[in-house]
This record gives structure tokens, sequence and C-alpha cells, in this order.
């Protein structure tokens, strides 16, 4: 099958690599040469990594590259696709002015997924002509290493459609879990209630964030605890979901001052350095 990545970050080159493993021919798009090289680069950093480590085998990392090319023009990227998966920065009027562009230049019968983590995918299947072969593809970060999308079914998605998705990505290795679109969809609609209630424990004194990540680690089998994983996925990201989803949802979702606090003083977790820990090249180096 033929299918488009737009965008080369860090979530485009990463479903890139999946959908080249699986035997797709993929042709990934971004708006600069170097941003497409260095995303081409990064998916043949994984697949080294890989074969290093003996998961993946130097045939395999060979074919997967053959089948990966890099574009810089839209029109060459998707006029051939049967499937484009868009990974363009978080911002409506980007995305639906990508879309409306891909609409135009790619054949049409294909299928348009977007991996937004909060939009509504509603509202983009409405830049499209035919909204119900549109999709939501929510992976998760690292696309080659996490098995969850989170297919997300907007209002005019038909069952073709998400049938196809569906079926393309669990023969990718993918686990599927289908939702319905509405605000923070699933995963990270109860991702950050459970952490900002773990950041309001913090604040009213209930115990230290290590000794909190440490129970919900011991004791419900969380692979990371909740505190640390906002400092991982960002103070400014969480905060930034919270707020839309307070406005979408209620006050139930609003942000912890803590948490505001935090972001204002540019403590955004791994990315610079200091959150709830102290970081320092992706590691915590506060350990007890
Ligand atoms: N980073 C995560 O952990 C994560 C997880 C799940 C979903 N997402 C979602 O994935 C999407 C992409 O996020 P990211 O973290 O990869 O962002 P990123 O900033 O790393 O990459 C986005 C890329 O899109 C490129 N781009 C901008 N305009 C473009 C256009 N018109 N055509 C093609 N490429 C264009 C940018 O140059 C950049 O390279 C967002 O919607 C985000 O919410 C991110």
């Amino acid at each position: 099958m033929q299918t488009a990545v737009l965008g080369a970050g860090s979530m485009g080159h990463g479903i890139a690599q999946v959908l080249a493993m699986a035997g797709h021919d993929v042709t990934m798009r971004d708006v600069d040469d170097e941003r497409v090289q260095a995303g081409l680069d990064s998916v043949e950093a994984n697949l080294s990594k890989g074969v290093d480590l003996g998961k993946v085998s130097e045939a395999d990392r060979e074919a997967t590259l053959d089948r990966l090319a890099g574009a810089t023009d839209l029109d060459a990227a998707v006029r051939d696709a049967d499937l484009v998966v868009e990974a363009v920065p978080e911002e409506m009027d980007l995305k639906r002015s990508v879309f409306a562009e891909v609409d135009d230049a790619a054949p049409a019968d294909c299928v348009f997924a977007t991996n937004t983590s909060s939009l509504s995918v509603t509202e983009l299947a409405s830049s499209v002509s035919h909204p119900e072969r549109f999709v939501g593809a929510h992976f998760f970060n690292p696309p080659h290493l996490m098995d969850l999308v989170e297919v997300i079914r907007a209002e005019q998605t038909d069952d073709d459609t998400e049938a196809f998705v569906v079926d393309l990505l669990e023969e990718a290795g993918k686990t599927c879990v289908v939702v319905e679109d509405f605000p923070g969809f699933a995963t990270s609609r109860l991702g950050v209630a459970i952490g900002a209630e773990a950041i309001r424990m913090v604040e009213q004194g209930v115990a230290e964030p290590a000794a909190i990540d440490r129970a919900m680690v011991e004791g419900y089998n969380f692979p990371v605890g909740p505190l640390e994983l906002t400092d991982r996925v960002g103070l400014d990201v969480r905060l930034h979901i919270l707020q839309y989803l307070r406005e979408e949802l209620g006050e139930r979702f609003h942000p912890p001052a803590l948490l505001k606090r935090k972001v204002r003083a540019g403590k955004l977790g791994v990315k610079s350095g200091e959150g709830f820990y102290r970081w320092e090249d992706g590691e915590r180096v506060d350990r007890d």
C-alpha cells in the first residue's frame, strides 16, 4: 500500500517507521530538506539500535529503509496515497489548512488520519470533502515502541474507514482501542485526571512526589508514577490539556495552582531540567 506521513518530527518519523516496517511504501513529508533528513536519520538510528539489540534483522532494516522516502513537495507525497497520516504541530488552523491541501492533491478514495492528541477530530474531518473517510489515529511516543493506538471516530467517520485503519494498524502489530470523538479521548482524559490529583496531593502535603509515585508503581503496577510521567510529558503540555478539558468538560479539570506556578517558573520537567524532579540528559539526578 502507498502511504504518506505529514511531518517528520517526534511522532511523524516514528509513524513512518511503523508503516514501512509493516511492508507499506511511505513518503514522509516535512517543510524543508533538513527536517525531512532529520526524520529519515532518526528512523535509520532506531532501526540500527533494533539490529544491535537483536530485535530487527539486518535484512528487515534494509527493506524498511528501501520502502521509506522523504519529500518536501506535498503533491508528490500524497498523489498516489491510499492512506495519509498527519503529524504536524497541534494547531487546529494549521492542521485544517494542511488537510485542505491534501484533499486537493490526494486520490479521491484516500483515507485520512490525524495523530492529534487533543483536538476535535470531527472539526478536522470537516476540512475535507469526504469526511466519512477521516479518522483519528493517536499513536504514543515513541510510535515504534508503544503498542497502543487510540482510534478516534469522528462524527462523520464510517464503519469501513474505521475497519480499514484498525486492520492496517493491527497488521502492523499495534493494539487499537476505538473511542468516540470526545475531549481528551480515553487516554489523555484519564491520564491528566490522575496527574492533576497527584499534584493536588503534593500541594496538600499528603506525601513527597517520590512517595506518591512509588505508591502507584508498587501498589497499582503503574510502569511510572503520575508525577514522573508529568515531568516526562512536560508540565506545560499537561497544563494546556487541563485548560482545554476544563473548558470542554467542566471544573473538575481545573489546573492545580502548583502546576501553574511551576510552568510560570519555567520548570517544565525533563526538557527544562526540573519539574517535580531534577533531570539531566533525560535521566533523574535526584534519586535516593
Ligand atoms: N510528542 C508526543 O509525545 C505526541 C504524542 C501523541 C501525539 N502527538 C501529536 O502528534 C502531532 C505532532 O507532534 P510532534 O511531537 O511530532 O511535533 P514535532 O514538532 O516534533 O513535529 C512536527 C513536524 O511537523 C512539521 N510540519 C509543520 N508544518 C508542516 C506541514 N504543513 N507539512 C508537513 N510537516 C509540517 C514540522 O516542521 C515538524 O517537523 C501533534 O498533533 C501532537 O499533538 C504528539
